[in-house]
């Protein structure tokens, strides 16, 4: 477990981006003048966390965020083998990103965040529900996918003679179908943290009931988070969270309408995921927001990194790496043609294939920012979860844009259970006149 000044970083490295080495770059001078709009920001961050406002309060879930009250919440299912999370985006893919990057055997939990009939029917076969926990999740506990899977695994569990009742926990808010469902058969429930975006609660009892059930260190989790919510300050130069986001921010003004999140770490594939809907949901408005692409090193460097190198100059690539791996020694090949492996390990490789990667792109101009993490612990992960939120409210306040609503995707959702209510409404019927010009 985490102790306070025995532990592990995270590092950000700028180097790849500055103008002295990429284009799009941004330029010290450029960078000197933003950090007076940074300290600006940072004000305004401070004064809506020390209010609590809406959005704001999610820089504030380290200290709020009680981890004995979800172990509690979560006693009468502990023992469960398996976890099966319902729940979709940030109901979702927070509590994926931690178990991911944290379990021993991640494969304990899986989500059931998508209604594709198929793979929800294949998840739950191979599931033994008897040994496994559920838990549902929605903010607003109104979403149609996730009440559809619930109602879907909820009869699963009948099918099979397992009481669900026993074995389920919800998260959800004081009213909604959700809280109505979960009432009635008296389920565990956890309450939402106030004024937090479902993206933004990774720190929540929203992303942290699975983690918890897998004994996972929670604690050490909010604690490493907490470091960072301490730090942050009035310039970038001396907060690594807001300098990869003035970074980011400054290498969109430039240019960069892609951000390639690329971890070289299997354990982290579910972060760049969790980090395309906080950057999409947050940023895209008033017709500007990077465009997240989702990588992996080094297996992308196999099929999109020609792209990144010499495509369009439209992108910025953000590399992150834990320092510290396993290790995994390649055998002796024993043949002259394979003796550059001789002696090597397979972490040494991948860390080869991603400081190749970062060199490569600087060669070609291509703008990067390096995260890495000394090792990938509990600790470091919450550091980067948080730094990410915080670097994301940063560029929302220096884009001028409405971080915390997703005005966008609501209207997709009111349109879903409109058509499925068969409803008469300005959502279904723009659906209905949609364009179309079918070539057959
Ligand atoms: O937690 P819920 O209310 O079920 O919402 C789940 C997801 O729904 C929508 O897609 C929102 O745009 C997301 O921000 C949210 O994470």
């Amino acid at each position: 477990m985490y102790e306070a000044g025995d532990r592990s970083r995270m590092h950000v490295d700028i180097g790849a981006a500055l103008g002295s080495v990429a284009d799009p770059g941004v330029d010290e001078d450029a960078l000197d003048a933003l950090d007076e709009r940074v300290a600006a920001a940072h004000e305004t961050i401070a004064d809506g966390r020390a209010a609590d406002e809406f959005g704001y309060a999610a820089l504030n879930l380290p200290d709020r965020t009680d981890p004995q009250q979800i172990r509690d919440a979560v006693e009468p299912v502990a023992d469960a083998e398996y976890v099966v999370t319902v729940g979709i985006g940030g109901s979702a893919l927070g509590a994926k990103t931690i178990t991911a990057a944290l379990a021993a055997d991640p494969d304990r939990h899986v989500i059931l965040d998508n209604v594709d009939p198929e793979h929800v029917e294949r998840t739950l076969a191979d599931l033994p529900l008897e040994d496994t926990a559920v838990s549902v999740v929605s903010k607003s506990g109104t979403t149609a996918e996730t009440l559809a899977n619930f109602l879907v695994v909820r009869e699963a569990y009948e099918a099979r003679g397992v009481d669900w009742t026993e074995r389920t926990v919800a998260t959800t808010g004081e009213s909604g179908p959700l809280r109505e469902l979960a009432d009635e058969e008296d389920l565990p429930t956890l309450p939402l943290p106030d004024g937090v975006p479902g993206r933004f609660a990774a720190l929540s009892t929203v992303g942290l009931v699975p983690a918890a059930i897998m004994d996972l260190d929670i604690e050490g989790l909010l604690a490493g988070a907490g470091d960072v919510a301490d730090d942050l300050g009035p310039s970038l130069y001396d907060t690594p969270a807001y300098a990869y986001g003035a970074v980011a921010y400054a290498l969109e003004e430039r240019g960069a309408s892609v951000n390639a999140v690329m971890p070289y770490a299997e354990r982290l594939e579910y972060f760049a995921e969790w980090f395309a809907q906080l950057w999409a949901e947050s940023l895209g408005k008033d017709g500007r927001g990077q465009t997240p692409a989702r990588a992996l090193g080094a297996t992308d460097q196999h099929s999109q990194l020609q792209l990144y190198r010499a495509g369009p100059r439209d992108k910025m690539v953000t590399v992150v790496r834990p320092r510290e791996r396993a290790d995994v020694p390649v055998p002796d090949p024993g043949h002259e043609s394979l003796s550059y492996l001789a002696g090597a390990d397979l972490g040494e490789l991948l860390d080869a294939e991603y400081d190749a990667t970062v060199a490569s792109l600087s060669a070609a101009g291509r703008p990067a920012v390096e995260l890495e993490l000394d090792r990938l612990d509990a600790a470091t992960l919450g550091e980067l979860l948080y730094a990410m939120e915080a670097a994301c409210v940063l560029v929302g306040e220096l884009a001028d844009v409405e971080t915390f609503t997703q005005p966008a995707v609501e209207w997709g959702k009111r349109a879903a259970r409109g058509l499925l209510a068969g409803d008469d409404t300005e959502e279904t019927r723009t659906v209905a006149d949609r364009p179309s010009y079918v070539i057959e």
